[in-house]
């Protein structure tokens, strides 16, 4: 989905699956300076970018762009024969020329490493206050958890928290998660952890650290990110007690279909 200042531009596909791109749409609702918005639902969103931007440059007008979920960014290493598909997407970016990009919780530092003018913003940092709020967290008895020691360099700056980690092996090739260990000591059972990471896909990652949580004492646990994929329906969250809430943003989802989901929208962070 494209959003041209704040507006949703619709596209539609002539028969032989090329986009149709409706000049006189945007025209309406471009000015001199305009923010793209990015919400990647499928490759062909790239094109459709690409599209606008072009037909931007040609009318003279500047723009910069917002990525809700800066697509491939997980694949930021290369492993045996895999391809770099981040770096190429980032090229492809890139050649766009945006005044400036805005990604919204990368999951790591290698997109804003390679995405010219682009910083990031991460709402699981963001939200973290009203997070807290709603579910009562005590700041001295209850615990923030980072999944692994890519969630504990993106969040655990945070300041004032009782924090763990979690030490996970992941199979690059399958996705499995081969085991996760809780890397720290807790004084007292009957605690509340707010679990923080980037994104949740199946849930397999948050299931696997509640259970650990739950061994190790914790009462409550509730899973804040800044990115939550439509397969949340298909994993076991949401069917088993072990995770009691999941507040995320609208960056994939546009809505929350369950009640233990609650969806920020980001524009109104
Ligand atoms: O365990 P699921 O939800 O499938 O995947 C989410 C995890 O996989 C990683 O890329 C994310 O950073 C997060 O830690």
């Amino acid at each position: 989905m494209i959003q041209l200042n704040g507006v949703v531009l619709e596209f539609k596909l002539f028969p032989n699956g090329e986009t149709l791109v409706d000049g006189e749409q945007i025209l309406n609702h471009a000015n001199e300076l305009n923010i793209v918005t990015f919400k990647y639902e499928n490759d062909s969103d790239l094109i459709k970018v690409m599209f606008l931007k072009n037909y931007l440059d040609d009318l003279n007008f500047k723009a910069s762009l917002v990525v809700y979920y800066m697509p491939y960014s997980r694949m930021d290493r290369v492993e045996g024969a895999s391809a770099f598909t981040l770096k190429y997407v980032s090229n492809f970016i890139n050649s766009l020329n945006f005044d400036k990009v805005t990604l919204i919780e990368p999951h790591s530092d290698v997109s804003l490493a390679l995405i010219n003018k682009s910083t990031a913003r991460y709402p699981s940092v963001e939200l973290l206050d009203k997070v807290i709020a709603e579910v009562g967290f005590n700041l001295h008895e209850d615990y923030l958890f980072f999944p692994d020691a890519g969630a504990q360099k993106r969040y655990g700056k945070v300041k004032g928290y009782q924090q763990l980690v979690g030490f996970k092996v992941r199979d690059f090739q399958t996705g499995q998660i081969r085991k996760l260990d809780i890397v720290g000591s807790v004084e007292r059972k009957g605690f509340k952890v707010i679990i923080v990471d980037d994104l949740c896909s199946y849930g397999g990652t948050f299931i696997l650290s509640a259970e650990k949580l739950k061994e190790i004492g914790a009462s409550e646990i509730y899973l804040l990110v800044g990115h939550c994929e439509k397969s949340i329906y298909k994993g076991k969250i949401l069917e088993t007690d072990t995770i009691d809430k999941v507040f995320t943003t609208n960056s994939m989802l546009d809505q929350a279909d369950h009640e233990k989901i609650h969806v920020f929208e980001i524009g109104g962070m």
